[in-house]
């Protein structure tokens, strides 16, 4: 035995494999899960390319997502992060988005997945480094008949789903390949899992004017912080530069920072909301989840043909 371990085989000799991150596509094909060998992963459902999992590398789950939700593709995900395109809301004094159901059909369209990446990790590198990176793409080609029927350009749309050790990135491209310009909106609806929504403040929209969707649409503005004490629906515009912090019982949970999109959303549905609402459980999932929605939804992103347009979050978790 002594006489086998001292010598060397090839195997003493190969220098150890770094650990990389690993994707996984579940066995029906409907999502993509990706994990870095620290633990940290995040799930993709190719329907809406929402994200419907984030957890830290302790198993902790970041996102709310409904009980209810319907993951089959019969409706939106209520959770996680679907995407809002090409319309937030309904338009009916637009013209060419009119006819598109609430939020628009990027939510409700099943994506392509591009591909992925990984940074390597050189043998000793520290695992801090490793991240990875999934693409997805939606196009008017890939689009659902009815869906196209209702909004009639030709478009390209790449989603890009990045993750870090402490943070999630989710990045939108959105490109004009028609011969017409044509008007869009894109948000990211992401439902932050919270403990108790009652000790949660979110700060750095201070300043900044906001249309208060449970008051008649007037404008007001961000005196300080923002406590959730009762059914909240608010469009930050513009929502200001700062990263918006959300805490818990003073401790910083969530900094959230936008790349090229002037608008915030904050949304919780508190109690009659949510009852209200068949695919969101439990009744009280209110309390465990407010929806900060980085985006470009007060007036229009017009895009030329051949012109694109990018937007992008990035969630940092506090240790
Ligand atoms: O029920 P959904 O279509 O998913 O919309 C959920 C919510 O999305 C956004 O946050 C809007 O500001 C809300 O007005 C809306 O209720």
């Amino acid at each position: 035995m002594v006489e086998r371990a001292n010598r060397p085989s090839a195997l003493a000799s190969t220098p150890a494999l770094a650990p990389q991150p690993q994707v996984t596509f579940s066995d029906d094909n409907s999502r993509v899960t990706a994990v870095l060998p620290t633990g940290e992963s995040v799930e993709v459902l190719l329907y809406g390319a929402t994200v419907i999992s984030w957890k830290s590398g302790d198993g902790t789950e970041k996102l709310w997502l409904s009980e209810a939700a319907k993951l089959d593709g019969t409706r939106a995900v209520r959770g996680g992060i679907p995407l809002v395109f090409p319309v937030f809301g309904t338009a009916p004094d637009h013209a060419q988005t009119a006819k598109l159901p609430q939020h628009g059909f990027a939510r409700t369209s099943r994506w392509e997945f591009l591909g992925k990446s990984s940074s390597e990790s050189a043998p000793g590198s520290a695992a801090a480094d490793l991240s990875v990176k999934l693409d997805f793409g939606l196009s008017s080609a890939n689009l659902d008949p009815s869906a196209r029927a209702l909004w009639p350009f030709q478009f390209g749309l790449i989603y890009t789903v990045y993750l870090n050790r402490d943070s999630l990135t989710t990045s939108l491209v959105v490109t004009n390949d028609d011969d017409k310009p044509f008007d869009c909106q894109v948000l990211l609806h992401t439902y932050l899992r919270v403990k108790d929504i009652t000790a949660v403040e979110i700060s750095g929209l201070a300043g900044a004017s906001y249309v208060d969707k449970v008051d008649g649409a007037k404008t007001k503005t961000q005196s300080s912080a923002l406590t959730i004490t009762g059914e909240t629906d608010r469009v930050y515009s513009p929502a200001g530069d700062a990263a918006v912090i959300v805490t818990e019982g003073g401790a910083k949970v969530f900094t959230v920072t936008r790349d090229n999109l002037g608008n915030v959303v904050v949304w919780n549905p508190w109690t009659d909301k949510a009852a209200g609402m068949a695919d969101f459980a439990p009744n009280d999932g209110f309390k465990n989840m407010v929806c900060v929605e980085p985006g470009s939804v007060s007036g229009w992103q017009t895009l030329e043909p051949g012109d694109a347009f990018e937007g992008a979050q990035t969630i940092t978790l506090s240790s």
